[in-house]
């Protein structure tokens, strides 16, 4: 069985490595997903990414990896927008940015898909202002992730896989 992980990134994470890089770091959005998709690939799972700065496009993409939504019908070579079907991931890997903070819609959508993830943050959110300090995320979550920089979604990444190695045999 394949297994697959979906990473999802939240709003202002496509100005990674442009503004603020001294919280942040160098790296790009597209370099994130690089490195996530090289750490997956070399631990034998497939990854999906996405990236929105959209509330309702982030809650989108978790009902459709439960298999709800236009783009799932198994049935679809491609669906209208001419893009083939997705395929569900085992695990989830979400840095919701901002919204960790204030989304319970995305929580909600979490916890109806009731597929296993890990919470990422590039900084320590711990040591910033002290609004950082919520997640609506965080109580639900395998693990957090949080002040190891870019490094933090490899991390994630490789436990994901080894939680999946325990909930899903090959
Ligand atoms: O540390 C993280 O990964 C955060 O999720 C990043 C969010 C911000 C998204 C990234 O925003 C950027 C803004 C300018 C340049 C690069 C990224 C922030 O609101 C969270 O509290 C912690």
């Amino acid at each position: 069985m394949t297994r697959r992980i979906l990473l999802i990134n939240g709003p202002n994470l496509n100005l990674l490595g442009r503004r603020e890089p001294h919280i942040y770091g160098p790296a790009t959005l597209a370099d994130v997903e690089a490195l996530a998709r090289d750490q997956a690939s070399s631990l034998g799972v497939e990854l999906q990414t996405f990236q929105s700065n959209h509330e309702g496009a982030i809650v989108d993409r978790i009902q459709e990896a439960a298999g709800w939504g236009p783009r799932t019908r198994s049935d679809a070579a491609v669906d209208h927008h001419g893009a083939a079907p997705l395929t569900k991931p085992s695990a989830i890997v979400i840095n919701p940015g901002a919204l960790t903070h204030t989304s319970v819609a995305i929580r909600d959508a979490l916890l109806a898909v009731d597929i296993p993830f890990v919470e990422v943050h590039v900084s320590n959110v711990h040591a910033r202002e002290p609004f950082r300090k919520q997640s609506y995320l965080s109580d639900k979550a395998e693990a957090i992730v949080c002040g190891m920089g870019v490094y933090g979604y490899t991390a994630a990444i490789e436990f994901a896989a080894r939680y999946l190695k325990t909930v899903e045999p090959e």
